[in-house]
């Protein structure tokens, strides 16, 4: 709807749209980060009234101390003046002084209440959003940068908003009061208040030309510091095994130099600045006092005194607005540091997810356990070459289906589309019948176990990790637990422990083998009881006998689930139902480990190259 817009023939007026007025008021709103601070909870709201209504409150008292002191002093030069009247407004200045001190401790205790709580509300919305993006979406803004955007950034707005607070409320009404006192005198004297105005914030507008630039710059840097940081932490025992000390502190440094050049150029544009200010507030009173000079010099109605008594209350105001409007841009120096915070953490609450959940809770009828793959292609974000090409084969319910190929053949990339980590570029991929891009996510995740390449473990107990997540079925019971345990092959080493499922698991499994994470990673899916599992590569950490009882107990004991192996070894999937082979992101071979044994090239390379005549015969 066009309200705004006239009609230029009949009102000859010029075209106004409201898409400007919108457009204006979106920019607007952006600049002061309006979006983010909707996340005001209604008690923060509360809370900032409260403090807007004491800082107001605080200055008035703070108002009244110079009336106060201007009483005592003509009571003092007053001939017969009684003391207990010098007493009382003494008493009353002592209490105006005290109010202010109680209502500024206030002041500081609601602006902390409210910068903590409204950081910890941003750190929640943040946690919550990351977690529902896709891998897409989190790849675009990489981990390292997430972490730094839910730390340091929601830190900057923190800090911002206990300056600003109390600053951008408590500056403007004292710059206001002291204006509105020196309105009403000498122009020459406003006149040069208004150009030392003026040249100050030219010289803060030049400085920040050259900082803000600098300070979204420090947030890059923070994270790069950040990844490199983490890198250094998680590969710590390849750093050391491969002597890579002073290649990995170099890395560091040139981040770190970086971070610091940057820190040090804002801080020489400042340093420059805060002298400059001086000398420009010294030589307004300098002027105002000169001016002073010729005005009484000149005067000829022999009002000196007054005009010399006019001139210090003067040069008080106008210093007390300067020192206001100072404190004003202190917080707006701070502000475009808070902004760009800001807007890297709206950037992430406002990113949908690129991967748009469908409705639906359940698969076809009679299609249960059913895989399928049609003409699928995909391509990585921003990869030129397709990863998977007309990729199309089916599974029946229960079957067990491997998928195998040269390494970065595609396997996992394969996999990864069942559970909807990626979208596939063309073609469709089914799951019971229906296509997952229809699915609601939790009901796809319900039916899909799946276990990740590299075993994740989270910290906690054996028994919490296995019985990890939710599948809108009854909680695993101890039982079930202990079940999917000893199919995983994972029972025997966890009795062994002392404190058997409730031994600790460190951040990571770090305190496990990998081939134990790997089966405590196995019993997880299968507590899941899912229609769908798939194994990502999941039994490359076991040895042979393991792997072999491990795949004997799928087959007995969840035999109605679909099983989709990844593998590597010839040797696992030799009894399967169908063999995918893949090379190049294509499939190039379809069939039992027979037939592919008698009629494809790539499959009998593989084989040949890992089993003994005697095994292939
Ligand atoms: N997140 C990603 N972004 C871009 N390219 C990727 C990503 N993950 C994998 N690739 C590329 O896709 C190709 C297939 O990788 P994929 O992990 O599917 O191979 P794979 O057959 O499972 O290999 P392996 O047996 O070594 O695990 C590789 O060339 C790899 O470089």
């Amino acid at each position: 709807m066009n309200i705004i817009k006239m009609d230029v023939l009949t009102t000859g007026l010029i075209i106004t749209d409201e898409n400007l007025i919108i457009g204006t008021v979106q920019k607007v709103g952006r600049l002061f980060m309006l979006k983010l601070f909707r996340n005001l909870t209604k008690r923060d709201k509360f809370f900032m009234f409260l403090v807007l209504t004491f800082i107001i409150g605080q200055v008035w008292l703070e108002l009244q101390l110079p009336a106060y002191m201007q009483s005592i002093t003509i009571l003092i030069q007053t001939p017969g003046s009684e003391l207990n009247n010098i007493l009382s407004v003494g008493g009353l200045m002592l209490s105006a002084a005290l109010g202010s001190l109680v209502l500024s401790i206030i002041v500081a205790v609601l602006i902390a209440n409210i910068s903590a709580n409204f950081s910890a509300t941003l750190r929640d919305l943040l946690f919550n959003k990351v977690i529902s993006l896709s891998m897409e979406d989190i790849g675009g803004f990489s981990k390292a940068s997430l972490i730094t955007r839910s730390t340091n950034d929601v830190t900057q707005i923190q800090v911002f908003l206990v300056m600003g607070l109390q600053m951008l409320v408590r500056a403007p009404i004292m710059a206001i009061w002291a204006v509105i006192r020196i309105s009403n005198t000498q122009w020459a004297w406003t006149f040069s208040t208004i150009v030392a105005a003026l040249i100050l914030f030219a010289l803060i507008g030049v400085s920040m030309y050259f900082v803000i630039p600098k300070f979204k710059l420090r947030q890059k840097l923070t994270d790069r510091l950040n990844l490199v940081t983490r890198e250094n932490l998680t590969g710590i025992e390849v750093i050391r095994a491969y002597n890579a000390e002073d290649y990995q502190t170099n890395k560091f440094k040139e981040v770190n130099d970086d971070f610091t050049d940057t820190n040090i150029f804002v801080n020489k544009i400042m340093a420059v600045m805060q002298p400059s200010i001086s000398i420009i507030m010294n030589a307004l009173t300098l002027s105002i006092y000169w001016i002073g000079a010729i005005l009484i010099q000149n005067t000829m109605s022999g009002n000196e005194v007054v005009l010399f008594s006019e001139m210090v209350v003067f040069s008080n105001y106008a210093m007390q607005a300067i020192m206001s409007l100072l404190i004003l841009v202190i917080v707006f120096a701070v502000f475009p540091q808070a902004k760009v915070s800001g807007d890297r953490i709206m950037e992430v609450l406002d990113t949908e997810s690129s991967i748009i959940k469908g409705k639906e809770t359940k698969g076809k009828a009679n299609h249960s356990g059913e895989i399928e793959f049609r003409n699928v292609d995909f391509y990585y974000p921003g990869a030129e070459e397709k990863t998977l090409e007309n990729i199309s084969f089916k599974t029946r319910p229960g079957d067990t289906v491997a998928v195998i190929g040269a390494t970065g053949s595609g396997k996992s990339t394969l996999v990864n589309l069942i559970p909807r980590f990626y979208d596939v570029s063309s073609g469709e991929v089914l799951v019971n019948g229906q296509n997952v891009k229809e699915y609601t996510e939790k009901a796809l995740n319900n039916l899909i176990g799946f276990v990740t390449q590299s075993a994740i473990l989270f910290s906690g107990d054996i028994e919490e990790n296995i019985a990890y997540g939710d599948n809108d079925q009854s909680t695993p019971t101890k039982e079930d637990i202990r079940r999917a345990a000893e199919i995983a092959q994972a029972s025997e080493f966890i009795e062994k422990l002392e404190k058997g499922y409730h031994s600790h698991v460190a951040q990571g499994g770090s305190n496990f083998s990998g081939g134990q994470k790997q089966r405590i990673s196995i019993a997880r899916a299968i507590a899941r009881k899912p229609e769908i599992l798939i194994f990502d590569d999941s039994f490359s950490a076991l040895d042979f006998k393991t792997d072999r009882k491990l795949r004997m107990a799928l087959q007995n004991e969840m035999a109605n689930a679909t099983k989709v192996i990844v593998a590597q070894r010839v040797g696992t999937i030799k009894e399967v139902d169908q063999i995918i082979v893949l090379e190049n992101g294509r499939v190039a071979g379809k069939g039992t480990h027979k037939e592919l044994l008698k009629s494809n090239k790539i499959y009998q390379e593989i084989a040949h190259s890992q089993l003994s005549e005697e095994e292939l015969a």
